[in-house]
């Protein structure tokens, strides 16, 4: 069983989906393995089952899965939330959210997460839960970066997440480092039994900035392995976690004063 506590460092924040102006050069990672898992379970046939060439461009997008599919929205992400539907939103995403354009694999546009920590905190475990719904209590360091892209619809309008897990370990710190650039959200996790791991997440935020625009990215500051700690350790590390946020929101810049706090309880 684990818990997770993540921080939102702001007041008003959209969800974490807006969409990506610059396009990515295509990675090669478990994505690629899971679209060409999805084509040979799913090949193109003719009438009499034979296989065909696809006319025209063909599309290689695996299908949305129906629990992404999200036709009304969950109270606490309010339609004004949306960073697609602000009137003064930029107007390429908000032409391109109109036109459905914003999941297509030729443009390739997308929002980019990247997740940091230290070594062992449950980087790849919290996206495995994310994405497979799966948790692996065998420890397998990641090495240098691995992504895994998941494909949204929100209210009528396509969405392809792509979340970037990077290696916590020190020596492949100069390789993840160039994955930062471009990211729409900065995923920082910390071990909530592990005070270091808390005090290192202003040294990964300050690294990921580096490559990216303070005032607009989005942080989320997340605890693991909750199921690990006592509801006194719990409640004290929650206590330093605000602390932490309120100095990360400080470097940031950001106006508001508020904290959001997300508790996640996912299924051992
Ligand atoms: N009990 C418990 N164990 C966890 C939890 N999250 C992760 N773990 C375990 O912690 C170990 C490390 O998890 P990973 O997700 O691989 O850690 P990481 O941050 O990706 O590690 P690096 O790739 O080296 O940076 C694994 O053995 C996981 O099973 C949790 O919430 N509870």
């Amino acid at each position: 069983m684990s818990h997770l506590l993540g921080l939102e460092l702001r007041r008003e924040a959209p969800p974490l989906l807006g969409p990506l102006l610059s396009p990515f050069p295509l990675p090669s990672g478990s994505w690629h393995r899971q679209m060409l898992r999805s084509s040979l379970r799913f090949p193109i046939t003719n009438s009499a089952g034979a296989p065909r060439k696809a006319a025209g461009r063909m599309n290689i997008l695996a299908p949305v899965r129906r629990d992404r599919v999200l036709a009304e929205l969950p109270q606490c992400l309010r339609k004004e939330a949306a960073l697609h539907v602000h009137k003064d939103f930029h107007p390429r995403v908000t032409c391109a959210c109109q036109e459905h354009r914003t999941g297509t694999v030729g443009r390739f546009k997308i929002s980019k997460v990247i997740v940091v920590g230290d070594l062992s905190v449950g980087k790849t475990c919290l996206i495995n839960r994310f994405c497979k719904d799966t948790f692996d209590k065998n420890y397998k360091a990641t090495i240098g970066v691995d992504f895994e892209m998941e494909r949204f619809e929100v209210l009528g309008v396509p969405f392809s997440l792509q979340l970037w897990d990077t290696a916590g370990q020190e020596r492949f710190k100069c390789i993840a480092s160039t994955y930062y650039r471009g990211a729409q959200a900065i995923i920082i996790v910390f071990n909530l039994n592990d005070v270091a791991s808390l005090e290192h997440t202003k040294q990964w935020l300050a690294d990921a900035l580096k490559e990216n625009d303070p005032s607009s990215v989005l942080l989320f500051l997340v605890g693991s392995k909750k199921d690990l700690s006592t509801p006194a350790q719990y409640a004290l590390m929650e206590k330093d976690a605000l602390k932490v946020a309120q100095e990360m929101k400080t470097v940031q810049r950001l106006p508001s004063p508020g904290v959001l706090c997300h508790l996640h309880s996912p299924r051992a």
